[in-house]
């Protein structure tokens, strides 16, 4: 037998628990993301209608089921129940995600030893691309303008600063006992400025030492880096990431999301695809990207002609892809620190950091499209 005694209280309590249910990507209640678009009850019938960031939404069947159970809580006195999905406007996605990045934001303490600091991470869905060669280069150089710089190499077993700053030999201490400590982290002085430096290569007695390290022991890692480390309010973080897109970057979002992101790839089109799940995790980790780097683009050669043996256009590929800027395509040389193309990458770089946060939120919501349709 239905009942219609109280259609427009059983609306309200509807509509409250539907809003109240969090989305599972972006952290936030449906409610707050605007994504509860109609909560009707009749005599026989309750139909709900929810709004996704997009179409394809992976997480559409998880949504439905976590929509029925919490529904299924509430006396619907035998009304049948469809629940059907929408898409959000673009300016209503756009809206969405400024809120669940200002969300993950809030949630997250900056430590005190980075407060104030800007964040830059190297990225690359590949190994072997130049990130850290790149990502070391760019420290030196932003150091080199007279800034503080810390570098800290994430990539936990398969680190290659200490190597990159020919600093092997170089062992990390810590001041205070196991449950209150800071380790001090590897200073040098470069120009009118100076890196800081922590990487697992400077803790570990042997390189393979750190190869034992896997999963929450490498997130756990990255947090002593992240939290435990005496970083002293540097200008900069550099952080360098491993490639691909497991714990590491992962945990580095829910510990630092307000990084930004330079996606680093080689100019071959199968790289650059490769790279692309990097943009997409990254994006999906609501970390702002901040463009893309070629590395190995070319090689010029003394009598002046320029070779791609690497092939061409990876790079602007991506950059289009997500409509980010190129930030630098760097040639092939055997040092690259001091390269003009490093110099000018370096710039583009600060001057992209120093765009304002709202300029860069604006893409992302076409980000997001993109992302759907890797
Ligand atoms: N522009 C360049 N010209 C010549 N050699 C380069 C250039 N960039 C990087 N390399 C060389 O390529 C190799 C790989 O570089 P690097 O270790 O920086 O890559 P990576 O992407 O960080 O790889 P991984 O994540 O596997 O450590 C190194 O030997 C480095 O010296």
């Amino acid at each position: 037998m239905v009942s219609d005694a109280t259609p427009s209280t059983l609306q309200a309590r509807l509509r409250a628990v539907v809003e109240g249910l969090a989305d599972p990507e972006l952290g936030l209640t449906f409610g707050e993301l605007g994504m509860v678009k109609k909560v009707d009850v009749s005599k026989r019938q309750i139909s709900v209608l929810i709004a996704l960031t997009t179409p394809g939404c992976p997480l559409k069947n998880q949504i439905r089921s976590s929509l029925l159970d919490a529904i299924d809580e509430v006396d619907r006195h035998g009304r049948e129940l469809t629940v059907s999905f929408t898409t959000l406007t673009k300016d209503e996605k756009e809206r969405a995600l400024q809120l669940a990045r200002k969300g993950a934001q809030d949630a997250s303490t900056t430590p005190p030893e980075l407060e104030g600091t800007q964040l830059i991470a190297f990225s690359s869905g590949k190994g072997g691309v130049g990130k850290s060669s790149l990502a070391i280069a760019v420290a030196e150089n932003i150091a080199k303008r007279g800034y503080r710089v810390g570098v800290l190499d994430a990539d936990i077993w398969g680190f290659s600063q200490p190597q990159l700053l020919s600093a092997t030999d170089q062992r990390l201490s810590a001041d205070g006992d196991p449950q209150n400590f800071q380790i001090k982290p590897y200073l040098k002085s470069i120009g009118a400025g100076s890196l800081a430096v922590v990487s697992m290569g400077m803790m570990v007695e042997q390189a393979e030492s750190a190869i034992m390290w896997r999963g929450l022991m490498l997130s756990r890692a990255l947090q002593h880096f992240v939290e435990d480390v005496a970083w002293d309010n540097p200008d900069y973080l550099i952080i360098d990431l491993p490639p691909g897109t497991g714990d590491i970057p992962m945990t580095l979002a829910r510990l630092l999301p307000a990084t930004k992101v330079a996606l680093v790839t080689t100019p071959s089109p199968l790289a650059s695809h490769v790279a692309e799940r990097a943009a997409s995790f990254a994006i999906k980790a609501n970390l702002t990207l901040l463009g893309v780097i070629e590395n190995m683009s070319f090689i010029e050669c003394p009598h002046g002609e320029t070779l791609t043996p690497f092939g061409s256009g990876g790079g602007a590929a991506i950059a289009n892809r997500y409509q980010l800027p190129l930030l630098g395509s760097i040639p092939l040389a055997p040092t690259i620190s001091e390269l003009s193309a490093v110099v000018d990458l370096t710039s583009m770089i600060l001057q992209e950091m120093g765009r304002q946060e709202h300029d860069l939120l604006q893409c992302t919501a076409h980000l997001w499209d993109a992302v759907t349709n890797v």
